[in-house]
């Protein structure tokens, strides 16, 4: 039996950092969307665990044996005693330490697949705690539906019903480590802000895909700065995407180093895309829909 799942990129449309726990993780206010961009992985089933990668960007992904795919099942395997496994195949598309997730989503997907060839809901205790334990993105990416991520990424709000929003997704081809990022914040461990209670505003937003555009612009992502510092040309990227026409944000996604930018017609986004392709030719640069 081969069941089939994308692994959607993530995109962190708003990320505030409210300051860092004792443990050392920083806590997060994250409105979290899917992009229609994506990895593939099948999972031919079977009784030993297995990966094979391919595909555009399958260096980037690191080692076999460090694979998020394998973390994620073996953390499954480990809370469900006699889980079926099998021969995952992953179809590298997304760049790797980019800020959009591509590691969790697969890990995510590789979860949905085992859950699926197993008869697990994914809201079992197994799931939802291999989920945790594979890393911060990936309880978030499980389900990949639109929500307010909190606490280190395991606070999760109900699905928020955005509006597909047409984007642009540049990446200037540079890897910036999320440790790094955080790291170069310099939070003291054991000061937590309160949270914004922004929520109700945004779900009364998303039948009107222009205020909620308003209102993600009114947020910002607190990782962007020391992001730019340590990776100056995420700055440059911004301004690019920043400058093309009809754009009406240009943010940093995650820890970096890919930028979105929100758009008003995917023709805009698609126009966009194709201006700053032949000046950048080193860029990731795609047109999608975000949410
Ligand atoms: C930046 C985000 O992508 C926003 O969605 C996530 O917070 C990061 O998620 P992730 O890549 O799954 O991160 P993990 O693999 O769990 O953690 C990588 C490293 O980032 C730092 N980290 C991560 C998440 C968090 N809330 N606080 C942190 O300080 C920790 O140093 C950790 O060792
Ligand atoms: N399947 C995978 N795809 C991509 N990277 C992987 C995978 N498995 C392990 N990795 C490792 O995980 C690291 C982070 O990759 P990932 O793409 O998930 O992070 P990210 O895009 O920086 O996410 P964030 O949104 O947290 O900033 C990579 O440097 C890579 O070595």
């Amino acid at each position: 039996m081969r069941l089939n799942e994308h692994a959607r990129a993530k995109v962190n449309l708003t990320l505030a950092v409210l300051g860092r726990r004792a443990d050392g993780y920083h806590v997060l206010d994250s409105l979290v969307a899917f992009a229609d961009v994506a990895d593939s992985l099948s999972l031919e089933v079977g009784p030993d665990l297995s990966l094979e990668v391919s595909g555009p960007r399958a260096e980037g992904a690191g080692a076999l044996a460090d694979n998020l795919v394998l973390k994620a099942a073996n953390a499954l395997a480990s809370r469900f005693p006699g889980l079926v496994l099998g021969h995952f195949h992953l179809m590298k598309a997304l760049p790797a330490a980019a800020g959009l997730g591509g590691g969790s989503s697969d890990a995510a997907a590789a979860l949905r697949l085992l859950a699926r060839a197993n008869k697990l809901a994914l809201t079992h205790d197994a799931v939802v705690e291999a989920a945790r334990a594979t890393g911060s993105d990936v309880p978030v990416c499980l389900e990949a539906r639109s929500r307010w991520m909190r606490g280190a990424g395991e606070i999760l709000s109900e699905p928020v019903a955005l509006p597909p929003l047409p984007a642009l997704l540049v990446n200037p081809g540079v890897a910036t480590p999320t440790a790094e990022v955080f790291r170069a914040l310099a939070f003291e461990p054991g000061h937590v802000a309160p949270y914004d209670e922004m929520l109700p505003r945004c779900i009364g937003l998303a039948g009107k895909p222009a205020s909620l555009v308003d209102f993600i612009a009114s947020g910002r992502n607190d990782l962007q700065p020391p992001a730019i510092a340590l990776r100056p040309v995420i700055g440059e990227a911004i301004e690019a995407v920043g400058q093309q026409p009809g754009c009406r944000l240009a943010r940093m996604s995650g820890s970096g180093a890919t930028v979105f930018g929100l758009f008003d017609t995917r023709e805009a986004a698609k126009i966009a895309a194709e201006a700053l392709r032949p000046f950048k030719p080193g860029w990731w640069i795609v047109e999608t829909s975000i949410g």
